[in-house]
């Protein structure tokens, strides 16, 4: 078979050819980013076989220096990054640059807006890797051989960027992958030693692996000019860049810009991260770590399959990305690389879960994020503000995971509130307790669907009559989360929509006020519970309201309203329980209630009351159709008709 039988001309999956065309279109204005992207794959690349080596020496095939190397050559208009790391196959080559490695891909580019400037935000968090390269080239020639295969396995994979790559068989001799790109018109600066060597200086310093150039030849002193014509020239490299893991050094040596850097390297996010903590610790075990909280939330946050954990070392030789086991799942969004001394080099992740020493670790590196949070939120200025509204849902997910840090947690933890009645959740626990009034022991909450309903909830007349705060919830993890929070402060809390209301700060006058009235209905409160028995567990007059007639109340050991309705939709069964109408005796609707001597009438009139006060508070009507009869019937019979 000739070589040329060989050359097979594939087209890029679709999504691969969107993908391309927005980059190079949305990313124009930063046009070196490309040269950081490869010289991460390459560092990668040098990972995974250091990795590999451990349990297999023969794929070094006799050469451990490992390094990635920049040539640049002016005439040809071309930049080479060539690295000896763990190289590809054809067959990997094929997978990886042409069909789409990364997993969500497609919903990333279903969450593009069209709008360039939102998108181009949207693709750096995506991470641009490897089609970076066709933001400067109009050609792009692979050549690759995977490490431990023969020279004549190796692979050269081409493309103009378009719609199709070829790939061909061709004898590589060294193991690892080099990368030519055949330089833009507009890019031929990256064909110049000077400004390369700043761009890696600038992205890539922090790379454990070092950058070699050709060292700048000087120009021949005078009485070299006739030295002996046998000497060849050795081309010389050196290294461009730091070539030490960034985390092995200490705090004060590395500068901010680095820090940045490093994160953008190990988290494919195109802006600087939000905060950093760094670490070393020492004592009965022995790690460092660099952990970073991110800007935005990745667009798949919610995807149970979105990469998360830390990237782990064990002595500085990479393990594995997503090590999952060093952080709890409501801290997901966290990035960074944990370096420890005391696991075994060929740690497995089925180990990890049983070692001793990680659970030592997690919990550690819990509280260090915890911390670094505390630590934003008393920041100046609205830092925290912005890290609540990316993350705070996930945030939320935490009392419920992590009981030890409990505490810890509600301290972290932002609410809207009827302090401010804006929907920006931006008021704390403490700041809550601070204001309590004086004999409130409890603090007050409400969950509803969504702001609106919780703010305008009738359950809250009495507290804005009375002038006490209550918290106002409404994202879809709330009630799960108020389950799981007993008490703040020596404070415990209190959804205002269960049980009977008792306010400690009631005067004995109030207490008295509220007897009289419940004698005064009890005649009222029988005949509704009576028409109303198959759809509540109770009536019974409340103070609770100022101006609305009724409202709904669950038992004190019922599921909540919210709660029911998440499981509803989820098609899970719920169990059965009926609410409680409470009712305002003094609304001029009960008062002509109370006056009704039909009892088709009063039924009917029962029946909208109870069907309003589920409306109020977002539920929906078991029988819309009967609910707009009734009315309307009641509507006619008001205008005389
Ligand atoms: N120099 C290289 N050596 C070996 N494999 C490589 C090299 N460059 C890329 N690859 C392979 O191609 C894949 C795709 O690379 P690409 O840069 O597009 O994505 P990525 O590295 O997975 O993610 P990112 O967008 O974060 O860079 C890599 O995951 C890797 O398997």
């Amino acid at each position: 078979m000739t070589a040329d039988a060989n050359k097979e001309t594939l087209g890029f999956q679709t999504e691969a050819k969107q993908l391309l065309h927005l980059m190079i279109h949305s990313l124009y204005s930063s046009k070196e980013i490309f040269l950081r992207e490869l010289i991460s794959n390459a560092s990668d690349a040098i990972d995974k076989l250091r990795f590999a080596a451990l349990s297999d020496e023969s794929l070094l095939e006799g050469q451990g220096d490992y390094q990635v190397q920049v040539d640049v050559d002016k005439e040809a208009k071309t930049i080479t990054i060539s690295d000896n790391g763990v190289g590809m196959n054809r067959e990997e080559v094929v997978e990886h640059l042409g069909t789409i490695a990364k997993s969500g891909t497609a919903a990333f580019l279903e969450s593009l807006t069209g709008d360039q400037q939102k998108d181009s935000q949207l693709i750096g968090q995506f991470g641009v890797g490897f089609y970076s390269a066709f933001i400067v080239a109009d050609r792009v020639e692979v050549h690759t051989r995977k490490a431990g295969s023969s020279a004549d396995q190796g692979v050269v994979w081409e493309s103009h960027g378009e719609s199709e790559f070829s790939v061909e068989p061709r004898e590589k001799v060294s193991r690892g992958t080099s990368i030519t790109l055949f330089l833009k018109e507009d890019s031929e600066e990256f064909a110049d030693d000077f400004r390369v060597r700043s761009v890696i200086k600038k992205y890539s310093d922090h790379i454990a692996v070092p950058v070699m150039m050709l060292k700048p030849t000087p120009p021949p002193a005078a009485e070299e000019e006739e030295s002996d014509e046998d000497v060849v020239d050795v081309p010389e490299y050196e290294a461009v860049n730091e070539a030490t893991a960034l985390w092995t050094r200490s705090r004060t040596e590395v500068s901010d810009e680095e820090y940045e850097e490093f994160y953008k390297h190990i988290s494919h996010d195109f802006e600087a991260p939000r905060s950093w903590s760094h670490n070393k610790v020492e004592g009965k075990f022995e790690y460092t770590s660099l952990l970073y909280i991110p800007q935005k939330a990745p667009f798949d946050m919610w995807n149970r399959d979105m990469a998360r954990g830390l990237k782990l070392y064990v002595q500085r030789t990479f393990i594995m990305d997503e090590a999952e086991q060093f952080l709890p799942l409501y801290l997901r969004f966290v990035k960074g690389v944990v370096d420890s001394n005391d696991l075994p080099l060929n740690v497995s992740r089925e180990i990890l879960q049983q070692e001793s020493s990680v659970d030592a670790m997690r919990s550690a590196l819990t509280k260090r994020v915890l911390d670094m949070l505390g630590k934003l939120a008393k920041k100046e200025g609205d830092e925290y503000g912005q890290f609540w509204s990316e993350f705070g849902q996930v945030l939320k997910e935490g009392p419920a995971e992590d009981f030890a840090n409990k505490e810890k947690i509600a301290r972290l933890l932002r609410f809207s509130s009827t302090h401010t009645d804006a929907e920006a959740q931006d008021q704390s626990l403490e700041d809550y307790v601070s204001r309590m009034q004086e004999g409130q022991e409890k603090i007050f909450y409400v969950v509803a669907e969504n702001f609106n309903t919780a703010k305008n909830s009738p359950h809250l007349e009495v507290f804005r009559k009375k002038g006490i705060e209550v918290l106002l919830l409404s994202d879809r993890v709330d009630d799960w989360l108020m389950n799981h929070m007993q008490d703040f402060d020596g404070k415990s809390f209190q959804d205002v929509a269960r049980g009977a209301l008792e306010l400690a700060t009631d005067s004995e006058e109030d207490k008295a006020e509220q007897e009289k009235l419940q004698k005064e209905a009890e005649g009222l409160v029988e005949r509704m519970a009576k028409v109303l028995e198959d759809k509540v567990a109770e009536v019974r007059a409340t103070a609770r309201l100022t101006d609305s007639p009724a409202c709904l109340v669950v038992g004190d050991y019922d599921m909540g309203a919210q709660m029911k309705r998440i499981m509803e939709a989820a098609g899970q069964a719920v169990p059965e329980s009926k609410p409680i109408l409470e009712v305002n005796p003094g609304h001029p609707i009960l008062e002509m209630l109370d006056g009704e001597q039909d009892e088709d009438r009063f039924a009917d009139l029962a029946g909208i009351v109870f069907d309003q006060a589920n409306l109020a508070e977002g539920g929906q009507l078991e029988d819309p159709a009967a609910y707009v009869a009734k009315l309307n019937k009641l509507l006619l019979a008001l205008a005389g008709r």
